[in-house]
């Protein structure tokens, strides 16, 4: 298990074209925020958003959260000039829509490799197409990419199936791809954004499946996340008690220790260790 710098329990989505909203982020809680351009805004307002979310992103005031900038395929008339756009600005990340090749991710890394202000500029891929799912193992491991965001909404149009549990193979699929090359995986939306009940059901789905987090649509869905994908007290204890149990055995001379009827073997204490560094990371993006 990967021990991981910052939480994206919480990745929320803003349309680029939404001033108000590009405001109210500054003030939410979550981990990380995808600024969109893509789907959330409409033909007509994409070259305006494009202007605005530039302007806004060179303001600043996001805090430590991780920035994401989903920009239009470049395949369509704006992916260029948006990509253009946010390389003089250097955002964290650049979040590609419908990627179905290792390809498509080598060619936006090689224009980023070309300018000066987007050195430390990562890659993410939305994992929404079936061609793309198939090449999750390379899409994973293409030049840049540090993160997958799963498009549920997408994926279901292309499957043309009804049910979430028909797309559970190709979540865990691009989860595997993910975790064999050591990026970052949050899953899809939940549409329903003022079912609370039904979105605290998807997340714990997500998070027992090994998602990083969720992505989110509208800002009530936040702390249900948050909640979700945050160790809990009693798994951070029982981390800690792990760990010792552990220690004392190995000071024993023994490689396997007991707590609470069950073996504790070094393994064990790489998932506790994760679990504690999670705790912390979450703490200190909490404090920030
Ligand atoms: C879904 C919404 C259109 C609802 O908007 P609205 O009717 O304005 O909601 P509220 O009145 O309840 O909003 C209350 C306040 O919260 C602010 N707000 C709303 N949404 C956001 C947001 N996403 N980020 C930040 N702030 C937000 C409102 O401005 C209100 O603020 P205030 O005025 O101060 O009270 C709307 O939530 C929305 O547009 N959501 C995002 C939709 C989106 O981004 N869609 C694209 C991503 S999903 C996708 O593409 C998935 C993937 O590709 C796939 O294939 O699955
Ligand atoms: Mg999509």
């Amino acid at each position: 298990m990967t021990l991981r710098a910052r939480p994206y329990r919480s990745v929320l989505y803003i349309p680029g074209s939404r001033d108000r909203a590009l405001e109210k982020a500054k003030e939410l809680p979550a981990d990380a925020i995808i600024f969109d351009l893509e789907d959330a805004v409409a033909v007509e307002e994409k070259v305006n958003a494009r202007a605005l979310l530039a302007e806004r992103l060179a303001e600043g005031g996001y805090g430590n959260r991780a920035l994401i900038v989903r920009i239009n395929g470049m395949d369509t008339p704006w992916g260029a000039e948006d990509l253009a756009a946010m390389m003089e600005i250097g955002p964290e990340a650049i979040l590609l829509p419908k990627v179905g090749s290792a390809a498509d991710v080598a060619a936006v890394a090689a224009m980023l490799d070309a300018h000066p202000r987007t050195a430390g500029t990562q890659i993410w891929a939305m994992m929404e197409s079936p061609v793309g799912i198939l090449n999750a193992a390379e899409i994973a491991r293409a030049p840049r990419m540090a993160g997958f965001v799963m498009g549920t909404n997408d994926l279901a149009k292309d499957l043309g199936c009804r049910t979430r549990g028909a797309m559970h193979m190709a979540l865990q699929h691009c989860l595997l791809a993910a975790r064999a090359a050591g990026i970052v995986c949050v899953d899809g939306v939940y549409n329903a954004f003022r079912d609370e009940e039904g979105l605290a059901r998807e997340c714990a789905e997500g998070r027992d499946f090994g998602f990083d987090g969720k992505t989110l649509i509208h800002p009530a869905q936040i702390a249900i996340a948050n909640a979700a994908f945050a160790p809990s007290e009693a798994e951070i204890e029982l981390a800690r008690r792990q760990i010792a149990a552990y220690e004392e055995a190995v000071a024993r001379g023994e490689g396997v220790a007991v707590v609470d009827g069950q073996i504790v073997e070094n393994l064990h204490v790489d998932t506790a260790r994760a679990t504690l560094a999670k705790a912390g990371a979450i703490a200190g993006q909490e404090a920030a």
